[in-house]
């Protein structure tokens, strides 16, 4: 029992602490400068139009800060968020609900909208398109549709992977941006902001040394600062010196290009059973007891990223880069 106080009080703490270290303006959103620059131009235009900002279609892998995004743009134009997820709305009805809560030029939130349902998902269309619901009433031959209005309101959709939305959604979105990695500098910046809001002394190359390990992600550099703390005040005296940052990452196992277990697994494992590969991804996630859709998702765009990864029509390769860094020499039959 009181075990499960003490987790659901770190719980919350850890929300808080998420809460704290999340962006809440355009401002402190740090790096994404295409489409920051994009957005603020829309905004702007909405806001001096006093029309309800076009739908906005947020894309890219994980942990990037989609949903955080989304929250900015509800706080830039000054309206309310309601936030929902595609596989949350399971009827036709649920979406209908949400929808006519909203006011006049609120955002909707749908993280991974590539999970909508069909049905719901061709109710969105007109909604999407005319402000407007049709809705069935009664059933069998008196059924008729009755068309609804609806105040204008901004959509936003999130999701890791664009490719999976069907195109007339695809289509309905005025907005379509897509997410990249931060650069090291814009992580390190990232980290020091984060230390500063959670009153932790960090020293500027050790921010640099957890943003080089931090995969181009934001979550994740967030968290390896969390965990080094811990180190920090464990061992030290709560100080991030760039040796403290070093031992704790290493105790993490994260390496320092930011792979983590799993991703040597998956090399290893394509370099000693594959050859290197090319194999498919099935193949890959079968063979390390791992989910294909957790691969794709959350390995795989970023070993692609720094070029240890290839993608082929016949499946995926490591690349001579790859190899290079697990310290195996390439094949000779291969160059
Ligand atoms: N541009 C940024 N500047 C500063 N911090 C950021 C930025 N983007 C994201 N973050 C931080 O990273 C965390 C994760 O971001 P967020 O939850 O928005 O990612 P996401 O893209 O929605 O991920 P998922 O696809 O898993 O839902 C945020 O809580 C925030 O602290
Ligand atoms: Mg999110």
């Amino acid at each position: 029992m009181d075990d499960r106080i003490i987790t659901a009080n770190l719980m919350m703490e850890d929300q808080a602490v998420e809460l704290s270290l999340r962006p809440r303006y355009l401002a402190e959103y740090i790096g994404q400068n295409q489409v920051k620059e994009n957005l603020k131009i829309y905004i702007e235009a909405a806001k001096m139009r006093k029309e309800a900002l076009d739908h906005v279609l947020l894309y890219g892998p994980p942990g990037l800060g989609k949903t955080t995004l989304s929250n900015i743009i509800a706080n830039e134009l000054g309206v309310s968020l309601r936030t929902t997820s595609g596989p949350a709305i399971e009827r036709p009805g649920d979406l209908a609900a949400l929808l006519t809560n909203l006011q006049e030029g609120d955002v909707l939130f749908i993280d991974e909208i590539h999970r909508l349902h069909r049905t719901v998902e061709e109710v969105l269309y007109p909604a999407m398109e005319d402000f407007a619901l049709d809705i069935m009433i009664g059933k069998g031959p008196s059924a008729r549709s009755v068309r609804l209005d609806l105040p204008p309101f901004t959509l936003i959709g999130a999701t890791t992977r664009a490719g999976l939305l069907s195109a007339p959604l695809r289509d309905r979105f005025g907005v379509v941006s897509r997410l990249e990695f931060y650069t090291v500098d814009e992580l390190s910046y990232i980290v020091s902001r984060a230390a500063d809001i959670l009153n932790v002394e960090i020293v500027g190359e050790a921010s640099n040394e957890i943003a080089l390990r931090s995969r181009g992600t934001p979550r994740i550099a967030n968290r390896l600062l969390k965990r080094v703390r811990d180190y920090a005040q464990v061992r030290g005296d709560g100080m991030i010196t760039p040796d403290m940052a070093q031992e704790a990452l290493k105790m993490l196992q994260v390496d320092p290009m930011g792979l983590d277990m799993i991703d040597h697994k998956m090399l290893h494992a394509m370099i000693h059973s594959f050859r290197g590969g090319p194999v498919g991804l099935d193949t890959i996630a079968a063979t390390i007891g791992e989910e294909s859709q957790t691969i794709e998702d959350v390995y795989e765009p970023y070993l692609l990223q720094i070029g240890f990864l290839q993608r082929t029509p016949r499946g995926r390769m490591v690349t001579p880069a790859g190899y290079g860094h697990l310290g195996i020499p390439y094949p000779q039959d291969r160059r």
